[in-house]
């Protein structure tokens, strides 16, 4: 497994946990979906994930290691997140050019002809590289994000309602090519999304939460998810 969370619990509050012994498992070059309403905890599970704050118990291996093991410089060449907000993840005061660039500063290449190369991955064209974030559409942000995400050759991306703010058609030409993204390079996703349409056209395998806990999982079988909780089976109307 590329990605394996175990057993993994956190409380903000002592005595009031919002995560109880998750268990969730990513393979290399899997789409994995994870659903839940509102405060369930998905958000908390991709911060834990990233190591943007500590666990209380359990394990979390990428690839291998135990997060808490990896160099975190090291680790986010491999593991990438993208959040819903695209504007507030982009320096407004930057070029696109320059928000690319950063991610690849330590690298020795040309970071031009890179770059120039993987626009065409994510539907941006090279007039893009000039404008601010201001300049550009919600979907082009998101755009730029994702391309940000995927220069260094991630190994796993986490996209946490990374459609939510945009409408049906560019939602879906950004969940198209996160699908040939991920066909290409084979790089794993975990889709956190209240959009369940979305997650069973892009995801193999479905988790689903509830307060805090995994309480259901399905794969797709035949193009088609079946849940054995009846929760579930209400949410995705089966
Ligand atoms: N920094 C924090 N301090 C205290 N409580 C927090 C913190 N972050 C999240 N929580 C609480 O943890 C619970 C889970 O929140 P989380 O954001 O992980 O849910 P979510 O499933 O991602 O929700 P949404 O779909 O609305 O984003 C919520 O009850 C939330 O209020």
């Amino acid at each position: 497994m590329l990605l394996t969370v175990s057993d993994v619990s956190k409380s903000y509050r002592k005595g009031q946990p919002v995560l109880h012994n998750i268990d969730v498992t990513v393979g290399a070059e899997e789409i994995v979906g994870l659903v839940g309403e509102s405060g369930s905890g998905k958000s908390t599970l991709a911060r834990l994930i990233m190591q943007l704050e500590p666990t209380e118990s359990g394990c979390i291996v990428f690839d291998g290691l135990p997060i808490t093991k990896r160099s975190k410089k090291e680790f986010y060449k491999k593991c990438q997140i993208i959040f819903q907000n695209a504007s507030s993840a982009l320096n407004p005061s930057w070029t696109v050019r320059e928000i690319l660039m950063e991610p690849l500063r330590s690298q020795k290449m040309d970071r031009e002809q890179h770059i120039q190369k993987m626009l065409g991955n994510v539907g941006l064209s090279k007039q893009h590289l000039n404008q601010r974030p201001s300049e550009l559409s919600g979907g082009e942000r998101q755009r730029v994000n994702l391309l940000r995400s995927i220069l260094v050759n991630p190994k796993l991306l986490i996209c946490d309602e990374i459609v939510s703010d945009l409408d049906r058609l560019i939602q879906r030409e950004i969940v198209d090519l996160l699908l040939e993204l991920n066909r290409t390079t084979g790089m794993a996703i975990l889709f956190i999304s209240h959009d369940l349409q979305i997650v069973e056209y892009l995801c193999n395998r479905i988790y689903v939460m509830k307060n805090g806990e995994i309480i259901d999982e399905s794969s797709k079988i035949e193009n088609e998810f079946e849940f054995s909780s009846s929760y579930s089976k209400k949410l995705f109307g089966k």
